[in-house]
């Protein structure tokens, strides 16, 4: 299997290549399950934060390990935005997107239960990787419509186009 080399803090990693759509491959980065890719990029990333930052967002599920070390580096608290709703949810907000890595349409979801916590307050959206930016987008629409403002958004690599509003540890090609 074809393979690509990337670095996060000082560890390295060979990524699979994996085609995901007709004619299109990528890299796959998943840090689920990896404890030294998640806290060598968590404890980059807490580091580049913009301190005005109050609170991270992040959707599940492959960057919640992440934002659980920023968190923890920062001491910034964290939000998780669902991937469904669920029946305890408080007046849930929801937006659909489209990944590149599942072609699918899915769901992005706000608990209104953790509204309060982004009200009002400076938001750093966290992610594994930034590459179509339909999650990105999503998420943006989810944190503006109940009243909170994007300050950064950070992910450990962005991927095909660059994206200077991201601040990332890398960024990753997409293959033919
Ligand atoms: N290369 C990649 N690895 C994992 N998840 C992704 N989502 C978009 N691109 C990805």
């Amino acid at each position: 299997m074809k393979t690509h080399k990337v670095e996060v803090g000082d560890v390295t990693r060979e990524l699979p290549i994996v085609p995901v759509a007709p004619g299109v491959s990528v890299a796959l980065f998943n840090m689920l399950g990896d404890t030294e890719v998640t806290e060598a990029a968590g404890r980059e990333l807490a580091r580049l934060l913009p301190p005005e930052v109050d609170v991270l967002v992040t959707p599940e599920v492959k960057a919640l390990g992440l934002a659980h070390v920023i968190s923890r580096e920062s001491g910034k608290p964290y939000v998780v935005i669902r991937k469904t709703e669920k029946p305890y949810m408080v007046d849930p907000v929801a937006r659909e997107v489209v990944s590149i890595t599942t072609g699918k349409p899915q769901l992005l979801v706000l608990d209104g239960f953790d509204v309060p916590k982004i009200r009002g307050h400076k938001v750093a959206i966290v992610d594994d990787v930034v590459s179509s930016g339909g999650t990105l987008h999503s998420l943006r629409q989810i944190i503006e419509e109940v009243g909170g403002e994007v300050a950064a958004v950070v992910a450990v690599f962005t991927e095909g186009q660059e994206r200077p509003e991201v601040t990332a540890l890398g960024h990753l090609p997409l293959f033919e």
